[in-house]
C-alpha cells in the first residue's frame, strides 16, 4: 500500500486538493478530522486537555470551545507544545487505525492529509510527499476570508507552523495554489498521474527506512571510495 503525504500550510488548499483525490476514488485520511474526534467530550484526549488547561476552555454544553483553545495555543508556543504532546498519541493511533481499515479493505493508494506531516515526523511513512504551496499574502487573505478571522489571529496561526517555503523544499511534488481553482484543477490532473505511478524499488526503500538508506549510502560510498583508491 502506498501512503501519499498531503501537507502544506494552514489555508494553503489541502482540503481542496483532498476533495479532488476523493472525487477520483482515492480515499483520504484527514488528520484534522481525527484531531477533532479525539477532543470530543468524554474521550481520553478531552480529559487530559481539560485537566491541563482548566474548565475555562469549555462551553456551556461541556464541549471544548475550540475558538477559545485556539486563541490560547496559537499565541503561546509552550501551551501549543503542551496541547500537541497531550493529543499526539491519540491522533497518531487514530491515523494508524484509519490506515489499517483502508489496507484491510484492499486499497492500494491512500492519501494522508495532515498539516503537521513534517513537524510530527510522519513524513518518513509517506511517499510521495505532496506540498500545497501558496505565497504568504494569498495564504493570509484566504485564511481571514475562510475563518472570518482578524489579521492578528490569522498571523498567529500561520506563524505557529513550519514555514511553507521550508515544507516546499522537502516536497517530492509541489502544487502551487496561488492561482485560480481552474489552475489548481489542471495541476491536480498531473499530480494524480504521478501519484498513481508505481514506486521504483529505490523510492520504496528511501521512503520506508531512512536509517537503511543512510547505511546504503555509506556502503555505496565506501565501495566507490575503494574503487577510486584501488585505481590510483
Ligand atoms: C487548537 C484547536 C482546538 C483549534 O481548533 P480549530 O477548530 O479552530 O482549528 P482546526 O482544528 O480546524 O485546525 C485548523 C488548522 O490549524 C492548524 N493547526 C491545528 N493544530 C495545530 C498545531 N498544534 N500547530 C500548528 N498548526 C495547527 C492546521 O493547519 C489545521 O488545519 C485544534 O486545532 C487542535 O486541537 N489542535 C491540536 C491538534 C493538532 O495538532 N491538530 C492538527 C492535526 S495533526
Ligand atoms: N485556487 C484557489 N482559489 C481561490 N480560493 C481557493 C483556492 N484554493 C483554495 N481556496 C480557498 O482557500 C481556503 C483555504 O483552502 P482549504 O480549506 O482547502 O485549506 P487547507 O490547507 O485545508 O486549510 P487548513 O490547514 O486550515 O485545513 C478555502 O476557503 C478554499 O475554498
Amino acid at each position: 500500500m502506498r501512503i501519499v503525504g498531503l501537507t502544506g500550510g494552514i489555508a494553503s488548499g489541502k482540503s481542496t486538493v483532498s476533495s479532488m483525490f476523493k472525487y477520483n476514488q482515492i480515499p483520504v485520511v484527514d488528520a484534522d478530522v481525527i484531531a477533532r474526534d479525539v477532543l470530543k467530550k468524554g474521550t481520553g484526549g478531552y480529559k487530559k486537555v481539560v485537566a491541563a488547561f482548566g474548565p475555562e476552555i469549555l462551553q456551556d454544553d461541556g464541549q471544548v470551545d475550540r475558538l477559545q483553545l485556539g486563541r490560547i495555543v496559537f499565541s503561546d508556543a509552550s501551551k501549543r507544545q503542551l496541547l500537541n504532546r497531550l493529543l499526539a498519541p491519540y491522533i497518531s493511533s487514530g491515523i494508524f487505525l484509519e490506515i489499517l481499515k483502508l489496507w484491510i479493505k484492499g486499497h492500494k493508494v491512500i492519501v494522508l492529509d495532515i498539516p503537521l506531516l513534517f513537524e510530527a515526523k510522519m513524513d518518513k511513512w509517506t511517499k510521495p510527499i505532496v506540498v500545497v504551496w501558496v505565497d504568504p499574502e494569498t495564504q493570509l487573505r484566504r485564511l481571514m476570508e475562510r475563518d472570518n478571522s482578524t489579521e492578528e489571529d490569522a498571523r498567529n496561526r500561520i506563524n505557529a507552523q513550519m514555514s511553507l517555503d521550508l515544507k516546499k523544499s522537502r516536497a517530492d511534488i509541489v502544487i502551487d495554489n496561488a492561482g485560480s481553482l481552474q489552475d489548481l484543477q489542471e495541476r491536480f490532473g498531473e499530480v494524480l498521474l504521478e501519484v498513481k505511478r508505481p514506486l521504483t524499488w529505490t523510492e520504496f526503500w528511501l521512503s520506508r527506512n531512512g536509517a537503511l538508506s543512510a547505511l546504503l549510502g555509506v556502503v555505496i560510498g565506501v565501495l566507490a571510495g575503494r574503487k577510486v583508491f584501488s585505481s590510483l
